[in-house]
């Protein structure tokens, strides 16, 4: 599972791993959730970053059990397909709902990233796919080259390897 998350671009565009734990596994049956919560700083010695959860249970086999992520902007349900995961900063409140009917098979694990900052993971984020978008419609450009060279030394400005 590990090698699968680490095999996915999007996966290491947003989360930069330096160090991805095993995963945990879970199941929630009708009347459990999880309350929030924020997740353990350092785990077996590891500072963690960045939280993971993969959806194992196909979303309309169960009711509830929503994964709600609480931010300065408000709160996210994520309810996803078998086999997606979303990523999370370790450093956000967090809860699962109640499952109220069938059964909620998840993943969890967390990850060490080499940017420590959740801010400055976006802004690489959004750089990385801004440049990405403009390569694919005009090519490589002397403009292009600058933001490559500029996400380049920020991410050496601010990795902590
Ligand atoms: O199952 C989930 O989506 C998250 C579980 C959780 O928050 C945790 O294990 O810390
Ligand atoms: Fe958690």
């Amino acid at each position: 599972m590990v090698d699968r998350l680490l095999a996915n671009p999007l996966f290491r565009m947003a989360t930069r791993p330096h160090v991805v734990r095993p995963p945990l596994f879970s199941r929630y049956e009708p009347g459990m959730a999880y309350g929030s919560h924020v997740d353990d700083a350092i785990m077996g010695g590891m500072r963690t970053d960045v939280s993971v959860t993969i959806f194992l249970s196909e979303p309309d086999t169960y009711e509830g059990g929503e994964l709600v992520i609480e931010s300065a902007a408000g709160e996210q349900d994520v309810k996803l397909a078998a086999g997606d995961a979303v990523v999370y900063p370790t450093t956000a409140l967090h809860r699962v709902a109640p499952v109220v009917s069938g059964e909620r098979l998840a993943a969890v694990t967390w990850v060490r990233s080499l940017i420590r900052d959740a801010d400055a993971r976006e802004l690489l984020f959004d750089l990385e796919t801004a440049r990405h978008a403009l390569f694919d419609r005009l090519g490589k450009t002397p403009e292009l080259d600058l933001l490559a060279k500029t996400q380049s030394n920020l991410l050496r400005r601010w990795a902590e390897d």
